[in-house]
């Protein structure tokens, strides 16, 4: 046996491999042009429809190959050009050594045998005999014409010893290999060995997979892991899909990872349930999701709707956060007293009086008429799906108020009247508009309604912030992410906004106009009329038509939700989520020492509402894949003073480097400058220069045009990782958060490899 690759051997290893995966494309070649003609015949969707209910390792027949090879084939190239190849792993079984195991150690896991993906045979080290066994894992499953697998795809119970099997429960195998590619092109090889001794025919190359993977520079966007799962973590990508499923674990420990791969495995699991029902994944930003996109497609998936808090509503699309004072208002359950008077009180520059003549009898209502009579509708109904029963019951009132009794007839008459009569009509559309949640929140910009409306819920200074900060998202044009889970929250008290009915609507609203980007026009101004101008401050109307565009929808509902860094939702958010997730298996990832919600038990609460009373699995994470051992000892030593019971993992990497310290001094561009250019020097990929508010500015310029050097703030860097950091005045981060050191755990635990912090 060898245990050190030499180039010849490592050569001809690579030659072995590189007959597979040529034979594998050969075969998807041949598919892509069957595909082709599937499609030509116009039975694609069919095939389409019935491929997706199928794994590779169930069923069998031509038909359901046929479905399966033509889905590899469309997801071939990009799966080989843009996410290191599609096939990446190789198992040798014996199953000799499988039958003297005991029962639950099995190569399957447990089901029954299936046949090899490439078989025992002449190709390659593995032939010796009967019982040998090759299987090659993928990101897809491929078959040949006799429906023998080539490749089995990574999730099917076939594959799972590529991910369980370990020396002291191998599970029938005697090596795992992990194969790197380059486009179609094998270029590397990392073996483990699960028994002591392997056979002479079995070669031995590289230092291990998952330190290789760890080693490696960080790109722009997060990898898969495809090949480097590990066994506690395909525990929990594994796991049933149903009730919630909790990870838990300290930074870096691959909770994002191991969530977006348990997406994928539940796509391929239960098919049927979850691409028709859907998965959305949430975390807490925009750079977030950019960050994580490319996982799932790496994996064969597209279906999965990623957002960030800032955009869980079609309409609206934010990264604006509120001052942290502000923001702790907004996410707090308390504030719903708030927004429940407000969507149930008047509106604002609507009429408090109604007189009219009707059936030959005139009617007065007072604005203490009418308030009845709008609390008494919004009891039972939601406004905007109101307006007829709030007409008939304006009706009632009206009719009581003429002190007739007795007389149905002459009642019935008023009534019929009242109906269709123009004046009501037209009082109606004033005194009961449609709402958009949006208005609602623009109204609560004045102070003394949110005063009325809080009735003591609020203290004064946080009734003047909120009010400012309504007025603030109408001076810029933009509401902020807190602000999204409020609008949430009316939308579902207001219920839908009606259409119009058609005959209604004026002529400048005739639909074609409705999409104008047809014609070239990207912004609308309105043309006011030179007299109504006269004399007035000239009033900017494009912000308020930016935070009202579009038309908010009900809730999308899914099959599934995964939240991730899910110790920063704050209750308003959480019930916001909820109600995508009203019928849904969850997912969640977080850590509490990494939280910037400062009321965990409030959240907690929120969070439980949204849940149910689902069942519970929980998985955590104790190893740290991310952070070079030196790099993560810092951070945990900083944060441990402060949350003496962090979850504090083990990082597996040492580098030997330790973080560097250095003074921001009076110059901290120039500081900053230098810590960065050494840094280019160390590492391949990405340096994120992580500073607090104060030196944001001063520091913009550091900021490369290529996107390689970047400037952020901590709260941004969450769930990202980068090459090296550069943690600018780790104080004032820990000072101006409202998460305090928490938050400055965050930043001291986003470099995979280097850190200088600057004091
Ligand atoms: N089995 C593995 N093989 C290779 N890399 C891994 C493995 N598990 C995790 N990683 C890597 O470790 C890094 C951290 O993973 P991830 O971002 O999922 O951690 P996290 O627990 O969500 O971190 P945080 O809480 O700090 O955001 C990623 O680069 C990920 O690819």
């Amino acid at each position: 046996m060898s245990t050190k690759s030499i180039p010849d051997e490592l050569a001809r290893e690579i030659a072995v491999e590189q007959a597979h995966v040529d034979r594998v494309h050969e075969e998807l070649e041949k598919a892509g042009v069957r595909a082709d003609v599937v499609q030509a015949e116009g039975l694609a969707r069919s095939q389409f429809g019935r491929q997706v209910e199928i794994g590779d390792a169930e069923g069998a027949g031509l038909f359901e190959r046929d479905a399966l090879m033509f889905h590899a084939a469309k997801r071939r190239s990009a799966l080989d050009t843009q996410y290191e190849g599609l096939v990446f792993g190789r198992l040798d079984i014996d199953h000799a050594m499988l039958r003297a195991a005991t029962p639950t150690d099995a190569a399957g896991n447990g089901h029954p045998r299936e046949r090899s993906g490439a078989s025992s045979g002449p190709s390659g080290s593995g032939g010796s005999g009967e019982d040998r066994e090759i299987r090659y894992i993928g990101r897809l499953g491929v078959r040949d014409d006799d429906y023998e697998p080539l490749v089995i795809d990574w999730r099917a119970p076939a594959a799972s010893p590529f991910y369980r099997a370990t020396p002291t429960q191998p599970m029938g195998v005697l090596r795992r290999r992990v194969l790197r590619s380059r486009g179609t092109t094998v270029i590397g090889i990392e073996d483990d060995l699960m028994v002591p001794e392997a056979p002479d025919d079995l070669v031995v190359v590289g230092d291990g997979a998952l330190m290789a993977a760890l080693t490696r520079s960080r790109g722009e966007r997060m990898r898969d892991i495809v090949a480097t799962i590990q066994a506690h973590q395909d525990e929990a990508i594994r796991a049933s899909a149903r009730g919630i499923t909790e990870i838990t674990g300290g930074p870096g420990t691959g909770k994002t990872v191991v969530a977006l791969h348990r997406a994928a495995y539940l796509l391929y699991s239960d098919r049927r349930r979850f691409e028709s029902g859907g998965i959305l994944v949430v975390g807490p930003s925009g750079a977030y999701t950019a960050y994580i996109e490319r996982v799932l497609p790496s994996l064969g998936e597209e279906s999965v709707v990623l957002r960030a808090l800032g955009d869980v509503l079609d309409v609206v699309d934010t990264e604006r956060l509120d001052p942290p004072a502000v923001a702790r208002v907004k996410g707090s359950t308390r504030i719903r007293s708030l927004l429940a008077a407000a969507a149930r009180g008047r509106v604002p520059d609507s009429p408090t009086e109604l007189r009219v003549m009707v059936a030959g009898r005139p009617v007065r209502l007072e604005a203490r008429d009418l308030d009845r009579v709008r609390s008494q509708v919004l009891r039972q109904h939601q406004r905007n799906t109101a307006t007829a029963a709030a007409q008939a019951a304006l009706g009632e009132a009206a009719w009581a108020s003429l002190g007739i009794t007795g007389d149905r007839d002459a009642k019935a008459e008023f009534i019929d009247k009242w109906e269709d009569h123009l004046d009501v009509e037209s009082f109606m559309e004033a005194w009961w508009p449609q709402v958009d949640p949006r208005e609602v929140l623009l109204w609560l910009g004045d102070p003394a309604l949110v005063r009325r409306h809080a009735r003591g819920s609020l203290r004064d200074d946080e009734v003047e912030a909120l009010a400012a900060s309504f007025r603030h998202a109408l001076e810029v044009g933009s509401w902020s992410v807190a602000d999204v889970a409020l609008v949430d929250d009316l939308a579902a008290r207001l219920g839908q906004v009606q259409d119009a009915p058609k005959e209604e609507r004026g002529f400048y609203e005739i639909e074609e106009l409705d999409d104008l980007s047809q014609y070239g026009v990207t912004e609308v101004q309105p043309v006011r009329s030179a007299a109504r101008d006269e004399g007035a401050p000239v009033v900017r109307t494009e912000p308020r038509e930016r935070l009202l565009a579009g038309r908010i929808g009900r809730p999308e509902e899914y099959a599934h939700v995964l939240v991730d860094e899910a110790q920063d939702l704050s209750p308003m958010q959480w019930r916001m989520i909820g109600r995508r997730g009203r019928y849904a298996s969850w997912t969640v990832v977080g850590d509490a020492a990494q939280a910037s919600w400062p009321d965990a038990a409030e959240a907690a609460a929120a969070r439980e509402e949204a849940f149910g009373t689902q069942g519970r699995q929980l998985f955590h994470m104790d190893t740290n894949y991310r952070n070079a051992r030196e790099i993560f000892d810092y951070a945990a030593d900083v944060v441990r003073r402060e949350v003496p019971d962090a979850d504090i993992p083990q990082a597996v990497r040492e580098t030997g480097l330790q973080p560097l310290e250095a003074p921001l001094g009076p110059d901290p561009l120039a500081a900053t400058r230098a810590a960065v250019d050494a840094l280019l020097g160390q590492v391949e990929g990405p340096i994120a220069v992580i500073t607090p508010a104060r030196h944001a500015a001063a520091l913009a310029p550091v900021a490369d045009p290529d996107g390689r050097v970047q400037v952020v703030d901590p709260m941004s860097t969450k769930g990202l990782e980068y090459d090296a950091t550069v943690v600018v005045d780790p104080e004032e981060i820990t000072r101006e958060s409202p998460g305090g050191i928490r938050v400055l755990y965050v930043a001291l635990t986003r470099a995979a490899h280097r850190m200088t912090v600057l004091f």
